[in-house]
């Protein structure tokens, strides 16, 4: 299968460049020409992945045109820009979601967007713990790739599997949206518990009691409990939350220093889809009548609808229930 990668942050190119491993050719679609530019001209993309050196087999472009003749691409854009860029795309072909995040506004998951963008095209999600500096460095890494064609499931997984890069089939496209979307509002949280010093007791606390938000969320939604405590799930949770290489742990973690959350997002060139997803998540959990304390508590601060001293005490008040 010749493989696009339409989005060319961190991440879209860290996948171009373990698609592009084996000598493939591997087109890249950017937004910013002179990502483009600096891709094909010094093989680096230095606004979003600097400091590795890409395969020459990894061409980029701005225009859709040219990954016209490509039979399967990869979406790579921030949540929020999925719709357009989805629907931008060439028709037809698998899509293969990379996205984490729940569509503001509708309250959809990427795939019933790509779905209302691309009402043709095969749909299938990879999601897992998988940051990009890494994966674009060799390093081992295991990811799911949910599907509901399994014969489409088993041919992409071929594709995209290296030494170092693990595919794991799912039938439960769902489960590994949820997890994904859910864990960026939680490393949210656990950097906050970082930042404003609440110690590593405090973490693992959130963890462990956000993956039953994450749990309880997905149930709801018709996901499945084996699929939320796998790579996309609880695998995802645990990196993001353990690392200020994470986008949302060190959002939370400025948070949790006292800064203003308005501050900490103007200006943002990388994307840290937690503050998009924690709102919708919200109005998500509160129609469906899940509890979700943790995800609650993050809303407020990225509102600055409470002091964080507030917050922590709502958390560490609530009623003793058993586990
Ligand atoms: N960075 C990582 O380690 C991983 C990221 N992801 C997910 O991949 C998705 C993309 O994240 P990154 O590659 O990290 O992005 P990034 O934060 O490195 O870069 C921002 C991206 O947003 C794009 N963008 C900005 N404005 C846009 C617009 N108006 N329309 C379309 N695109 C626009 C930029 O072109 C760029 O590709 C996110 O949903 C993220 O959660 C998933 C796994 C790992
Ligand atoms: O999703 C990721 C790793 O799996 C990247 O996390 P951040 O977006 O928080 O950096």
């Amino acid at each position: 299968m010749k493989a696009g990668v339409i989005g060319a942050g961190a991440w879209g190119t860290a996948l171009a460049q373990t698609l592009s491993a084996d000598g493939q050719d591997v087109r890249l679609w950017a937004l910013e020409p002179e990502v483009v530019e600096a891709i094909n001209r010094d093989r680096v993309n230095p606004l979003y992945l600097p400091g590795v050196t890409l395969n020459p087999s990894v061409r980029a472009s701005g225009d859709m045109a040219d990954i016209a003749d490509r039979d399967m691409l990869l979406i790579v854009s921030p949540a929020q820009h999925l719709r357009g860029v989805a629907g931008s795309a060439p028709a037809g072909v698998p899509l293969i979601l990379c996205s984490k995040g729940i569509e503001a506004g509708t309250g959809l998951l990427m795939s019933e967007v790509a779905q209302q963008a691309q009402g043709a095209s095969p749909i299938a999600v990879l999601s897992g713990p998988t940051f990009a500096h890494e994966v674009a460095k060799g390093l081992p890494t295991a990811i799911t790739l949910a599907c509901a064609d399994a014969d489409l499931a088993a041919r992409i997984a071929a594709r995209i599997a290296r030494p170092a890069f693990r595919p794991y089939i799912s039938d439960d496209v769902v489960g590994a949206e949820i997890g994904g979307a859910v864990k960026n509002v939680l490393a949210i949280a656990c950097g906050v518990a970082d930042g404003a010093g609440l110690g590593l007791n405090a973490r693992a606390s959130l963890i462990s009691r956000g993956f039953a938000e994450m749990t309880r969320f997905g149930l709801a939604r018709g996901a499945r409990a084996e699929t939320l405590a796998g790579l996309s799930g609880l695998g995802d949770l645990v990196l993001t939350c353990s690392s200020t290489n994470s986008r949302n742990f060190s959002l939370g973690k400025g948070l949790g220093e006292g800064r203003p959350a308005a501050e900490l997002l103007a200006n943002r060139r990388t994307v840290a889809e937690g503050a998009f997803t924690a709102p919708v998540l919200r109005e998500a959990a509160r129609s469906a009548g899940v509890d979700m304390p943790v995800v609650e508590a993050v809303c407020a601060l990225l509102e600055d609808a409470s002091p964080l001293a507030q917050v922590i005490d709502a958390l560490l008040t609530r009623p003793l229930r058993p586990e």
